[in-house]
C-alpha cells in the first residue's frame, strides 16, 4: 500500500491557529504526515501577498515546532510562478511514485476549485480533506462537484469551526490589537515587524 501524505497548500500570510488545528486534526484523523506547502506566488492572490516566502516559511516553522507529523514541503519554489496545483501534483507524483497525496483545504477553497487551472485533472489526481468554514455551506459544493466529476473524492475534517483568517490577523496587527494566541506568542513581535510598515 502507498504511503499517504496530506498536502496543505496555502499562502500562510501569516499562518495561524486555524491552520495548526486543521493540520493537527488531519494528521490524527488520517494517520498520515501533513506537509505545509506555502505557495511562493498563489495563483488567486497574485500581488496581494505581504510577507516574503522566507518569512512565511519561518512563521510556519515556528507554528509547527512542537508538533509531530507536520513539516514543510518547498516543492513549489522549484516551479514556475504562479504555482498551479495541477503542476505541483504532477511533479510530486514523479518525485514520490510510492506516495499517494490528499489535499487539505477549507470550504472557501473547495467552493472556488472550478476556477483552478485544469481543475478536472486536479480532481482526478487527488482526494480532498475539507474543513468547514464560517459562511461557506459545503453541502451544495459537494453535490456540484460530485455532479461535475466522477473522480471527485472527499471527506470532511472533523473540526470545530474556527472563524479566523490571515486577513483578520494582519488587520489586528496593523491596528496594534492583541492577538491572544491566534498565532504563537513567540511570533507576535515578528508579525509586527512584517506587517507594520
Ligand atoms: N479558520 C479556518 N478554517 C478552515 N479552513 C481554513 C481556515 N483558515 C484557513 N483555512 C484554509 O487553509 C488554506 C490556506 O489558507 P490561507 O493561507 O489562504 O489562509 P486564510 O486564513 O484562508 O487567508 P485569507 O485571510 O486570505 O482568507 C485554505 O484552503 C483555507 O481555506
Ligand atoms: O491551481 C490553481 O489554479 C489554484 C488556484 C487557487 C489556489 N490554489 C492553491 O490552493 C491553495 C490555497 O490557496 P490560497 O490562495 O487560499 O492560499 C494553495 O496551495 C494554492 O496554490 C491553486
Amino acid at each position: 500500500m502507498s504511503k499517504r501524505i496530506v498536502l496543505f497548500g496555502g499562502t500562510f500570510d501569516p499562518p495561524h491557529i486555524g491552520h495548526l488545528l486543521m493540520a493537527t486534526l488531519a494528521a490524527e484523523q488520517t494517520e498520515a504526515d501533513v506537509w505545509f506547502m506555502p505557495a511562493p506566488v498563489p495563483p488567486h492572490k497574485q500581488g496581494q501577498v505581504m510577507a516574503s516566502l522566507a518569512d512565511r516559511k519561518d512563521m510556519i516553522r515556528q507554528l509547527i515546532s512542537r508538533s509531530t507529523g507536520l513539516s514543510i514541503c518547498d516543492i513549489e519554489e522549484s516551479l514556475r510562478a504562479p504555482s498551479y496545483t495541477v503542476d505541483t501534483l504532477r511533479v510530486l507524483r514523479d518525485k514520490y511514485p510510492a506516495y499517494s497525496f490528499s489535499f487539505l483545504m477549507g470550504a472557501d477553497s473547495l467552493e472556488n476549485i472550478q476556477t483552478w487551472k485544469e481543475w478536472e485533472t486536479v480532481l482526478a489526481m487527488t482526494d480532498f480533506l475539507v474543513a468547514a468554514r464560517e459562511g461557506h455551506d459545503l453541502t451544495p459544493v459537494f453535490s456540484e462537484l460530485r455532479r461535475a466529476s466522477s473522480h471527485f473524492q472527499y471527506s470532511l475534517l472533523r473540526m470545530p469551526l474556527v472563524d479566523v483568517s490571515s486577513t483578520w490577523i494582519r488587520q489586528r496587527v496593523i491596528e496594534k490589537l492583541p492577538l491572544c494566541g491566534l498565532v504563537p506568542f513567540a511570533l507576535e513581535e515578528k508579525l509586527r515587524e512584517i506587517y507594520v510598515k
